[in-house]
């Protein structure tokens, strides 16, 4: 009877039944029965999946109807405490977004928390399916036993202060990107290791290897492969992490670092994710944009990298005078009592745009886009800095 009543009122009720990668449909026929003449009424619900697989349920699996509901509370409560802390991005619901609109539910309203606001949610949301897929052929048992044939990790905050006491300059973190969501295909003859390699020779101090497939055409096996090919320059996993099981993924495939991003990372998300770093030996590069995500990140022990993402990744606007905007003041003292490496990132072109975030006090600098389209990469680096800043 509970399980009716709840079938009747849409805000009560889940209407999705989610099953790793199947989603079940709301039942197309609900009928009541009985066990036995003696027995009180139970409740059969016939449901179609969005593979074309049917399934009956009846009341005595409403148990895994009533988790399914906590799940979906418990995930509305993290949002919740997201948003507390300014952070606008949500976490996908674990129901999914419903494939087509049944019964009452033809009239819930587009974005009520079932479609992403933004191509950074949109990212997050995909990431969350890839990664649950991810983790069931590879689960974290499997994962802890690849660490042993793992390379070993290379000092990555070393390299950036190296490079910086050599050159004078910023440290160079140089990113192998083929492409991104905001300015499409960067190169189209796209080998990573020999982009790898001709940053390396160009004097890049660390790589930025973009391992997203959907959106930024990159993958795991552009990592591997760069670490195999025995490039010394420590590498970052550059990814939308969103779950601890992935720094051990990326450890696996030869990181050094990894990226967290503020924007999507609660406070206690940030401070286990950053325990797990040190645990595997990985550098944490914690990324903000804003005053709010800055403040939340220095207000957390134990982090000694810190970059401003010129780039809004929720609209795609870049200006690098917030780099300069975040680091005035205040939180520029913080920085430089607590010893922090500021990296400078995005939309870095000139080395005009160097000498200025520089000046506004950054170590490093993250850049992609103006180094990856030119035909060598070895002299982009040099055009960005504006001399030869190679070993040789
Ligand atoms: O190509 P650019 O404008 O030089 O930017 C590089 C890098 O900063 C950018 O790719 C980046 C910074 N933070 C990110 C987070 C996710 C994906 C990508 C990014």
């Amino acid at each position: 009877m509970e399980a009716l009543a709840s079938l009747k009122t849409p805000s009560q009720a889940t209407p999705f039944f989610y099953s790793k990668t199947r989603t079940w449909n709301v039942p197309s026929q609900v009928s009541l029965y009985k066990r036995s003449p003696f027995s009180t009424f139970s409740i059969r619900a016939q449901m179609e999946s969005n593979d074309g697989s049917a399934a009956v349920a009846t009341s005595g699996e409403s148990v895994v109807e009533a988790l399914k509901v906590k799940e979906w509370e418990v995930g509305m409560l993290q949002n919740e405490v997201a948003a507390s802390q300014g952070i606008r991005i949500r976490r996908r619901p674990p129901t999914g977004p419903p494939l087509h609109y049944v019964g009452p539910f033809q009239f819930r309203l587009q974005n009520e928390g079932n479609t992403p606001r933004n191509i950074l949610e949109e990212i997050v949301w995909n990431k969350d399916t890839e990664v649950s897929q991810l983790k069931e052929r590879k689960p974290l048992i499997a994962l802890k036993k690849a660490l042993e044939n793992a390379p070993p990790v290379r000092d990555f905050i070393g390299a950036l202060r190296a490079a910086n006491e050599r050159t004078g300059l910023p440290g160079l973190i140089a990113e192998v990107k083929k492409a991104s969501p905001s300015r499409g295909i960067l190169r189209e003859d796209f080998d990573p290791v020999e982009v790898a390699q001709a940053y390396e020779k160009g004097g890049a101090a660390c790589l930025s290897v973009l391992t997203d497939a959907k959106y930024f055409k990159g993958s795991f096996e552009n990592l591997e492969a760069i670490r195999k090919a025995g490039v010394k320059c420590p590498l970052l996993c550059k990814e939308f992490i969103i779950d601890a099981w992935q720094l051990y993924y990326a450890r696996t495939k030869g990181a050094d670092a990894v990226l967290l991003i503020a924007a999507v990372l609660p406070d206690l998300d940030i401070k286990y994710m950053v325990k797990i770093c040190k645990l595997l030996g990985l550098t944490a590069l914690v990324e903000v944009h804003d005053e709010r995500e800055f403040d939340r990140v220095l207000a957390i022990e134990g982090i000694e990298l810190i970059g401003i993402n010129n780039r809004n990744l929720e609209t795609f606007e870049v200006d690098i005078g917030i780099t300069k905007k975040l680091l005035e003041g205040e939180r520029g003292k913080i920085i430089r009592e607590k010893d922090i490496i500021m990296v400078g990132e995005s939309g870095l072109f000139t080395p005009q745009d160097i000498a200025f975030v520089q000046e506004a006090g950054v170590k490093a600098v993250l850049v992609g886009e103006s180094i990856v389209k030119q035909s060598d990469p070895a002299k982009g680096v040099s055009n960005l800095f504006g001399k030869d800043i190679s070993l040789a």
